[in-house]
């Protein structure tokens, strides 16, 4: 998949993916810089990045839960007309992510990028690491401001409130600590338990990760049977996180990464949830099956030689649902 070295790309993949029992390790994103309403510092990294329209653009790839998640927090705070975003093309392979032409694609109008690993280095010439999506960067400062959507989606939700994002608060101050135990264990074992369930090099490893896996998602389907959320009745940045990857589980995560003890369709709940997500304003928008799936089955050459992208399933995100048999907080 490639990576860069001291600001040289090396298009072999990175040797530290897996460790030595085969378990696949995620290693943590790079630029840590939050954007706030003051430019004063946020939690982590340095101040200077204020939040003003127009001043930041954000790189995703369509095909990634964690862009994702970024997309549907600038939709559902109305933060388009101040922060444009430029599109990858679906297929990751040797030269890490492009903009090859394609449908869906939307060229880097700054760096006039052919390939994603050129804005890291216009950020940072010595960057060592992996190059991700998605990226928050900084047309003032001509800098990278962060490549971690936990935190990117954080600052959408808060940080241009005074500058004409919409209202609406994901991580209301009295439901944090709800927020971040349900986040912590969806992350590791969800979000990411995907990846190290399909990237995992050994039996027991995948074994393992699978298992964490599908406890998780038989917990999160008792939550769901009892409330509209995560947590309450509260639609907050916890459920955005999952909904990406749960949209991605039974077109790509059931057969691509071998999740397959059950389908998102085989949980009502969950199943129920989802398609609510889905269905409300603007998400759907954000949703491109076509990148989803043709970036998973034919980037992986590892884990997919023959490139072949399975026809369906064949799913209706945009049925009726049963959600709103549970109340939601205005
Ligand atoms: N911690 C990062 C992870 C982002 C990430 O891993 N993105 C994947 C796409 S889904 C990527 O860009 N991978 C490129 C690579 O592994 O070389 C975040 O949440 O922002």
């Amino acid at each position: 998949m490639g990576y860069l070295d001291n600001g040289e790309w090396i298009s072999d993949d990175d040797p530290r993916t897996n460790d030595d029992k085969g378990a696949f390790v995620r290693r943590a994103s790079a630029f840590r810089n939050w954007v706030t309403a003051d430019g004063s510092p946020g939690p982590s990294g340095e101040g200077g990045f204020a939040a003003e329209p127009d001043r930041y653009h954000l790189y995703v790839s369509l095909a990634c839960p964690w862009a994702h998640r970024a997309l549907i927090m600038r939709r559902f705070k109305r933060l388009e007309s101040m922060i444009d975003v430029s599109v990858v093309h679906w297929l990751m392979r040797q030269d890490g992510w492009t903009f090859k032409s394609g449908p869906g694609v939307i060229p880097d109008p700054i760096q006039n990028a052919d390939f994603l690993r050129e804005v890291y280095v216009a950020a940072d010439s010595n960057y060592t690491g992996k190059v991700t999506v998605p990226v928050l960067w900084d047309k003032k400062n001509g800098t990278i401001v962060s490549n971690e959507s936990a935190e990117i989606i954080r600052m959408f939700n808060s940080a241009f409130d005074r500058v004409g994002a919409k209202a609406g608060d994901y991580y209301p101050e009295r439901l944090r600590g709800e927020i971040d135990s349900v986040n912590d264990r969806i992350y590791d074992t969800v979000n990411n338990g995907v990846y190290k369930s399909g990237f995992a090099t050994s039996q027991d490893a995948y074994e393992e990760a699978v298992s964490e896996l599908f406890k998780s998602l038989d917990w999160i389907e008792d939550i769901l049977s009892k409330q509209r959320f995560l947590v309450g009745d509260t639609l907050t940045e916890a459920d955005i996180r999952l909904f990406t990857t749960l949209v991605r589980f039974d077109p790509v995560y059931h057969g691509h990464f071998k999740c397959n003890v059950r389908r998102v369709v085989d949980y009502p709940n969950l199943w129920n949830y989802t398609r609510d997500l889905f269905q409300r304003p603007g998400v759907s928008d954000t949703v491109n099956f076509q990148h989803i799936k043709n970036h998973y089955y034919q980037s992986h050459v590892s884990v997919n030689p023959t490139g072949i992208v399975p026809m369906g399933p064949a799913l209706d995100y945009e049925a009726a649902h049963d959600r709103d048999r549970f109340a939601e907080a205005a």
